[in-house]
């Protein structure tokens, strides 16, 4: 058996928080035992058992700080300094064990945990989406990526069906109790636009995401299955300022609702811009734990902006059993 203790780094963008491990120095062996046992939210790891300064029942700033008992993935790391910009290559374990080609807050916490090792504030990212360009600002507390190009091509999210629709983008339409529209930012996402924000009782905020989500997410539609998100607009964009969006998402491999995803957020934004409901390339999202900039222009690459903190540092046995 493998009892050797891992140095791991806790991070979080926008409450979507993450394990770092660097794949370069340690080998945890079973990754997906690892990312299991770690990441469960009653019995994973505890910041408070390192010394974290954990908010109290009632902070106002409790969810989007951090602080709660497991995490939504784990984030495997090599950094390579040979090239330049530093180059790092992440691989995302997500707490049901599966391997997640992309995540947006996943990346920015990357470019955080390699700005805090190099001092550096430019990275080249290896995901198993491509290559993507991240920097960190000069404080550091916050970090923006590439997103690549978002995709509406039914092979490409991907969605399956027969027949003249085979070629056919998934536009809002009917599945599973939900009208969606389907987007691969990544990785494959839902979209589903409800009317009323997060300050409206019977808004978006007022649906059971745990009970409507999980048909949509394990629709045969979805071969690779799909993360779901509920999104309502709260300012059109067509005034002053950016297009903004509250955002709600339930995600694969997680298999629950997360605080903030990344890829979802530049999801909501692609859909909406596809739907008409918003005006202009950039747009405000408003998950649970934070505020996401994104931008999605006419043509190229979507970018994702925020906020990322560093929780703890502490080391956990590479076998939990
Ligand atoms: N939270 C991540 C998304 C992880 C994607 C994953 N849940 C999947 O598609 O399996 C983000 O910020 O983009």
């Amino acid at each position: 058996m493998n009892t050797h203790a891992v140095p791991v780094e806790k991070y979080h963008g926008t409450g979507n928080d993450f394990l770092v491990v660097d794949a370069a120095a340690e080998d945890v062996g079973d990754r997906a035992a690892f990312a299991r046992a770690h990441c469960d939210r009653e019995t994973g790891v505890d910041g408070g058992d390192f010394g974290a300064a954990l908010p109290r029942d009632g902070d106002a700033d409790r969810d989007a700080s951090g602080g709660r008992r497991g995490a939504d993935g784990v984030l495997f790391l090599s950094v390579d300094e040979r090239f330049d910009p530093t180059r790092v290559v992440m691989t995302l374990v997500q707490p049901d064990g599966s391997t997640a080609t992309m995540c947006g807050n996943g990346a920015r916490v990357v470019a955080r945990w390699a700005h805090d090792r190099t001092g550096d504030r430019e990275f080249m990212i290896d995901t198993q989406a491509g290559t993507r360009r991240a920097t960190v600002t000069a404080d550091a507390t916050a970090a923006a990526i590439e997103m690549g190009v978002p995709t509406f091509d039914p092979r490409r999210v991907p969605v399956a069906r027969d027949g003249a629709l085979a070629d056919e983008p998934l536009i809002d339409e009917a599945v599973e109790g939900l009208t969606v529209t389907a987007v691969n930012t990544g990785v494959p996402h839902a979209v589903a636009f409800v009317d009323g924000g997060r300050d409206d009782p019977d808004g978006i905020d007022g649906v059971d995401l745990d009970a409507v989500a999980p048909p949509v997410r394990h629709a045969d539609i979805f071969p690779e299955g799909a993360n779901v998100n509920l999104a309502a607009v709260v300012d059109d964009g067509a005034g002053d300022g950016p297009a903004v969006l509250d955002q709600r998402t339930f995600e694969r491999g997680v298999e629950g609702e997360t605080r903030s995803c990344g890829t979802g957020a530049v999801a909501v934004v692609a859909v909406a811009r596809r739907l008409g409901l918003i005006d202009g390339d950039d747009a405000v999202s408003r998950p649970p734990g934070g505020e996401l900039e994104i931008t999605v222009p006419d043509s190229g690459h979507a970018t994702l902006t925020g906020p990322v903190a560093h929780e703890f540092s502490g080391t956990l046995p590479a076998d939990p059993r």
